[in-house]
């Protein structure tokens, strides 16, 4: 009895099986078509959301939006598409003090000394003390030493003008390189960028003249035409002598369209000055690496599409580069440190590439 009813059983799974066949050979199929098809379809929509992100990056110059995704080559070296790092790098909504990153007017004890900062910059830098600076410091004779060398003195350099950290400087460099060097494996050279843009501030310690704040760091805008409503605390140029002088004060003042950046004298800071010095050392970096050192701080142009009337061909080339650049430099800030002795032996590698040994300071 039990053996015919097993028996029955099995027939019957059988005969439900040479049914059931032409079904499952029907799901194979939908089941390949569904792969072959919609899978890569499915990994588009992804790198398309990453490509809307990014588009808020770009900047109208000369109204025409320019889009940090397209493929251009700068000087031989190829810049891939955005989304060739899959997915790359997560912006962080709240930074170390659990606010949006650059509110500049959030309430806290350290926007006091971010604003108190901005007020004197803002009052300080014109055309004149620009033009000083320039020619004092283009000199380059204060010191000689490594690049390894000028990041360790950044172990005692705090910004006061930043809402987003308060770590020694050191540690930002690094972050900031680690965490390019994350989604562009592949380009050296930005990875190198990234440790050294911020180096200039050494211009705070002694053997550098000790320089104020307000002269070394913070947003930089340039000098010479009118002051942009977009410029972070705007409200203290009223105190600028620079506002009232009427060759200055209209929006090409003393430029003429689109006579490129180089022209174009920048309130001075760590970001000229590093520029000076890397250029004046000989370094091999590409000149996208040379226009990231020099207007990283420009967020009037990188971020509201300020002054773009003065930008030549060269300068919109390499501008794509800054913005893929200032994502890293803003949301990598963090109270999370990175192994200095760990990552050291590859920077000083890539020093060694792009640097002569010894450089003049
Ligand atoms: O506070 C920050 C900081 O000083 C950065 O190094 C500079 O590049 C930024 O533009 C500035 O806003
Ligand atoms: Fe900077
Ligand atoms: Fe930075």
């Amino acid at each position: 009895m039990t053996d015919v009813n097993l028996y029955n059983i099995q027939e019957i799974i059988y005969n439900n099986q040479k049914q059931l066949a032409p079904v499952y050979i029907h799901i194979t199929k939908l089941l390949s078509i569904f792969f072959i098809f919609f899978v890569p379809i499915f990994d588009n929509f992804e790198k398309m959301t990453i490509l809307i992100e990014q588009r808020d990056l770009g900047v109208e110059v000369e109204g025409k939006k320019m889009e940090t995704n397209e493929l251009v080559l700068d000087g031989g070296f190829p810049m891939p598409k955005l989304d060739a790092h899959g997915g790359g790098f997560d912006a962080p909504e709240i930074n170390a003090f659990g606010q949006s990153f650059r509110d500049y007017n959030a309430e806290s004890e350290r926007q006091k000394t971010v604003e108190e900062f901005y007020r004197l910059n803002h009052i300080n830098q014109s055309f004149d003390f620009v033009k000083k600076m320039r020619e004092k410091y283009g000199k380059l004779d204060k010191t000689e030493m490594s690049i390894w060398e000028c990041c360790e003195l950044l172990n005692e350099v705090v910004d006061e003008s930043d809402p987003d950290l308060d770590e020694p400087q050191i540690e930002h460099l690094l972050q900031t390189a680690e965490a390019i060097r994350k989604d562009y494996p592949h380009q050296d050279w930005l990875h190198l960028t990234a440790l050294i843009h911020d180096l200039g501030k050494v211009l705070l310690l002694p053997r550098f003249g000790e320089l104020p704040q307000w002269a070394v760091v913070g947003d930089t805008f340039p000098l010479g035409c009118a002051f942009d409503q977009s410029i972070v605390h705007h409200k203290y140029f009223k105190d600028n002598s620079d506002t009232y002088n009427s060759s200055y004060n209209t929006k090409n003042g003393v430029y003429e369209q689109g006579c490129g950046l180089e022209n174009v004298v920048m309130s001075w800071g760590h970001d000229d000055y590093m520029y000076l010095v890397a250029k004046e050392n000989g370094t091999t970096l590409p000149s996208a690496a040379l226009f990231i050192v020099r207007y990283h701080s420009f967020y009037p142009l990188h971020k509201s599409g300020a002054y773009t009337h003065l930008m030549n061909e060269e300068d919109k080339e390499n501008l794509k580069w800054l913005q893929i650049f200032n994502k890293y430099d803003l949301y990598s800030k963090s109270k999370v440190r990175v192994d200095v002795d760990k990552v050291k032996p590859y920077y000083i590698s890539l020093i060694d590439k792009y640097f002569p040994a010894k450089l003049k300071w």
